[in-house]
């Protein structure tokens, strides 16, 4: 069990870093109509215990309020006394933070990420091809090919869950979920942060490249 104290003081730092990260994603135009979550890692891992901050369901999250983030454990439920409830997709973050023990996940729902997500269904990943950004992902081979895991988007989240592990690629810190949305991490903020931003630029630049194809 973590020290209180600790405990507290984390899960403040946790709360002001995801309202940050929530701020700068809302003014990219990021969480339309209230869709998106967020979450950040607090204490100790193992991947049978552990504990994340992450957002409160159904907000908008354009707006700050007092009552926006709360904690959670490696199955999806709350760790602290709260009436909030934890986002739908809570359990997806569970199992990324099962398999992968980052520190960060952030999630978005964008046309573009849906658009490549439908356009590439069939091969259940999306390619992208020697694009500059890719080194965003720390991969600095000249010329580098990624693939990007597309999971179908189960109403019921558990579905979802459970095929998680199965598709994470070691190398590519994201899967999408089919005309959903991606689900992007890292080992905190500053690298989840960093690794949307060069998911969303890449499926742009897919997108654009398939139709320049045409
Ligand atoms: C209102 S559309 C978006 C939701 O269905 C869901 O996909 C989403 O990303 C946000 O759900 P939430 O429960 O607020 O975390
Ligand atoms: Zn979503």
């Amino acid at each position: 069990m973590m020290n209180n104290a600790v405990r507290l003081e984390e899960k403040q730092q946790a709360f002001a870093e995801l309202r940050e990260v929530k701020t700068t994603l809302a003014a990219k135009g990021w969480f339309p109509a209230t869709s998106g979550n967020l979450s950040i890692r607090v204490g100790d891992f193992t991947p049978e215990q552990f504990t994340f901050a992450i957002t409160a369901s159904g907000k908008d999250k354009s707006v700050n309020t007092p009552s926006d983030f709360l904690l959670v454990d490696g199955h999806g439920q709350p760790a602290e006394k709260t009436d909030l409830k934890p986002s739908a997709e809570t359990l997806i973050h569970c199992e990324i933070y099962r398999a992968t023990g980052c520190g960060a996940i952030f999630h978005v729902h964008t046309v573009f990420n849906n658009l490549v997500s439908e356009l590439f269904w069939d091969r259940k990943s999306i390619p992208v091809d020697g694009v500059e950004l890719i080194k965003g992902f720390n991969i600095w081979e000249e010329e580098a090919t990624i693939e990007v895991p597309i999971l179908p988007n189960y109403a019921d989240i558990s579905r979802i869950a459970v095929l998680v592990k199965d598709v994470i690629l070691p190398r590519v810190p994201g899967i999408m979920l089919r005309k959903h949305g991606i689900y992007a991490w890292g080992a905190n903020a500053f690298e989840a942060k960093r690794h949307l931003e060069a998911f969303e630029f890449l499926f742009e630049y897919v997108y654009r490249l398939e139709l320049l194809k045409k």
